[in-house]
């Protein structure tokens, strides 16, 4: 469908109630969604050679400010349309990206400081994770696991930087339990102190300050969240959240909140008793869901919070 300029100034009160109810406007953002950008970044020196280095991003921009008029009045003067927001995007792109927050940063600041009845927004983007096939200078396989997550939150001068990532799972195949929970008539599950443990991690941590190094740090939460799921005996997967979180704000002064949100991706002991065989933690029913789902924020004590940061963030407490 194309837009047409026509004068429709006439129907203002066309199919609206005679006697409306008294409201207000009380929130509103808006912008564009799903700007896929991917940026190649070619080392200079070596011409038609050169070693490629590729960023891939989906990006969100979302204005907040005095858009009242749009709203109640159909006055769009100060509605910057969402077609600018995603144009502003690829421009930017075109100068760098950096990492996902610097570039979030980047554009909310642009808008904040472009118009003056911008009072703030919020920015996001997803992040594809490519690597190198066999250190090729420019063919790439998809590595994630995970998607790498960021999110700037700018309300006038405070800007809010939330991190994280999601879809890397992972699995311990001893050193996990579930034992001492309620029994009631509906209860079945037997208790164990040898389990597989099994989730897919998705985690978003709020910085305290913009001057962080954001790969950096990425990597070293990546590394502690991986290596305390790793050691030690898990009481749950609650037990399990709490310590990745602890290791977390504690090896980061930067980071002064975490939250998790976790399936537990139950593995379920076979019986193979019909057939006469015996089951010692051998073979499991891997069941898809039903699902526990698991989820915890953990803050540094006595930080600020900044709940409006994380107004919008779906899927997380
Ligand atoms: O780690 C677990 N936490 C639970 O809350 C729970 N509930 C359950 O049935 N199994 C488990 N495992």
């Amino acid at each position: 469908m194309t837009d047409t300029v026509t004068d429709r100034t006439d129907s203002g009160t066309a199919g609206r109630p005679a006697a409306a109810a008294e409201v207000e406007l009380t929130a509103n953002q808006y912008g564009k969604a799903g700007n896929h950008v991917v940026r190649i970044t070619r080392d200079a020196d070596r011409g038609a050679g050169a070693r490629h280095r590729i960023e891939d991003l989906v990006v969100t921009s979302q204005l907040r400010g005095d858009f009242e008029a749009a709203h109640t009045e159909g006055d769009n003067a100060h509605v910057v349309a969402t077609d600018t927001q995603k144009n502003t995007v690829f421009a930017f792109a075109r100068e760098g990206i950096d990492t996902p927050e610097q570039f979030l940063l980047r554009l909310g600041r642009h808008f904040t400081e472009s118009f003056g009845w911008v009072t703030g927004g919020r920015w996001a983007a997803e992040q594809t994770l490519w690597a190198r096939i066999n250190d090729h200078d420019h063919a790439f396989y998809k590595a994630g696991p995970e998607t790498r997550t960021a999110v700037v939150v700018k309300d006038g001068d405070t800007e809010t930087v939330i991190a994280g990532f999601h879809g890397l799972t992972v699995l311990k195949s001893t050193e996990s339990g579930f034992v001492g929970y309620p029994r009631d008539r509906y209860t079945t599950l037997a208790e164990t102190t040898d389990r597989i443990l099994a989730t897919d991690l998705a985690t978003r941590w709020r910085y305290n300050t913009t001057e962080v190094d954001y790969d950096a740090t990425y990597a070293a939460v990546r590394e502690t969240i991986l290596a305390t799921f790793a050691a030690g005996y898990s009481k749950a997967l609650q037990h399990t959240l709490f310590q990745m979180a602890e290791s977390v704000i504690t090896a980061n002064p930067t980071i002064d909140e975490i939250k998790f949100s976790c399936p537990n991706n139950h593995h379920f002991l076979s019986d193979l008793s019909f057939c006469g065989l015996d089951n010692p933690n051998v073979v499991y029913h891997a069941a898809d869901r039903p699902y526990g789902l698991i989820e915890a924020t953990i803050a540094r004590k006595g930080a600020p919070s900044a709940e409006a940061a994380w107004v919008g963030i779906a899927g997380f407490c």
